[in-house]
């Protein structure tokens, strides 16, 4: 048992975060053991997925806090391998609430086959599900990184970028980065993302 205190807002958190899970699973965007979710709660405290486990089959004691470091509360607990990428969007926008990360089969082949520093998404009215959107007739950038076993370094390759991110980030044969205020924003953005992925995927196959 977690050195934890299971109140009615960690609760909440937990509960979002195992239900967001069943949902990618359902997807099929965290295949095996991949992905990770995390959130923040209202107090500051922030819940992330145990490494390793299957993100469709997690239960509570699977949400784990950390500290906004990255360093698990109870020192018996191993949190997610990329719990850094994690903090650093909490630490780089307090508005951040929820994160989370998928292993879809298109984030993976897209990512590996662009050979620029970026997705372009254009001209899709899904577009609009990304805050500031208002029309289909827009361009948006989608950053893509090499993977890297080293997170901590990952992470100092991410940073600089993320103040310009507006739909999130691939890393390259690996998945995708989302965000949100809260969990259901976030998953309604990678919902979102995941859709205009599929999209760019079957245009790729329908040219070859
Ligand atoms: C089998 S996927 C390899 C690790 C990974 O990329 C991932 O998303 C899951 O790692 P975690 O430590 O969060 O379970
Ligand atoms: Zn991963």
């Amino acid at each position: 048992m977690q050195n934890l205190k299971v109140d009615e807002s960690w609760g909440n958190a937990s509960r979002q975060i195992v239900q967001a899970g069943q949902r990618m699973d359902q997807r099929g965007w965290v295949p095996a053991t991949a992905g990770n979710l995390s959130c923040r709660l209202p107090d500051g405290r922030i819940a992330i997925t145990r490494s390793g486990g299957h993100k469709g089959f997690l239960t509570d004691s699977d949400v784990i806090e950390i500290t906004p470091d990255g360093v698990p509360v109870d020192p018996a607990n191993r949190a997610s391998a990329e719990t850094l990428l994690h903090t650093q969007l909490y630490a780089h926008d307090p508005a951040i609430g929820a994160v989370l990360h998928g292993h879809s089969v298109a984030a993976t082949i897209l990512s590996m086959d662009e050979p620029s520093d970026a997705i372009t998404l254009a001209g899709y009215e899904v577009l609009k599900v990304f805050e500031g959107q208002t029309t289909h007739d827009t361009s948006l950038e989608l950053p893509l990184f090499h993977n890297d076993q080293d997170i901590a370094r990952l992470a100092t390759v991410v940073a600089p970028k993320l103040v310009d991110m507006r739909l999130g980030y691939l890393i390259r044969g690996h998945g995708v980065y989302v965000w949100g205020k809260d969990m259901f924003t976030a998953l309604a953005r990678l919902e979102g993302l995941e859709f205009l992925l599929a999209c760019e995927l079957a245009r790729l196959q329908k040219k070859a």
